[in-house]
């Protein structure tokens, strides 16, 4: 998924990237939308007027019912499919319940780098943000890349 693209731009999103303990937040998205079933982060579409941060908390709480704030842009990307992402830091508190918005998230899990990586559902485009993340492209403070990243990531 190459940084600077060509391909034709038509939508732009938000996506929030959440840590704990090392571990990523992840939802699988339900059957009702997009890519059913596909595990990937937080986040949507950002509507008409909205900054990506704005479209980050609202996304976050839609989704998940909890307020995030929003730490620093990480990376861009442009999905084949024509989604421009910007992926965004964020936290919740420690000990934040969620109340998920069944429509939209079946559920949320706290996967480490590599069982993402590895995770046989995973979008694409969060498959090729963790190997940008491994080739140190960008850094996500408080998580180190693993040591046996490359070997995983080929
Ligand atoms: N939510 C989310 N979307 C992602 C991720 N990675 C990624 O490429 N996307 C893309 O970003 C776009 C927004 O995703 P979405 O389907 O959740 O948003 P949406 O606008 O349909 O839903 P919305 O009604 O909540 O705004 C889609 O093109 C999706 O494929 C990710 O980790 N999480």
């Amino acid at each position: 998924m190459p940084r600077k693209s060509q391909i034709p731009i038509r939508k732009r999103a938000v996506v929030g990237v959440i840590l704990r303990h090392n571990t990523f937040l992840t939802i699988r998205r339900s059957q009702q939308v997009v890519a059913p079933g596909k595990v990937c982060f937080p986040g949507g579409g950002i509507e008409h007027g909205e900054s990506e941060q704005q479209a980050l908390v609202r996304e976050i709480r839609e989704e998940l019912g909890v307020t995030a704030t929003a730490g620093q842009r990480l990376y861009e990307t442009v999905t084949p499919w024509g989604t421009s992402v910007a992926w965004w830091h964020a936290h919740v508190e420690e000990n934040a319940q969620f109340a998920l918005q069944t429509a939209e998230v079946a559920e949320t899990h706290w996967l480490a780098p590599q069982v993402l990586l590895r995770h046989p559902d995973l979008l694409t485009s969060n498959r090729d943000f963790l190997v940008a993340w491994g080739r140190s492209t960008f850094a996500i403070p408080g998580i180190a890349v693993p040591p046996d990243w490359d070997e995983i990531s080929d």
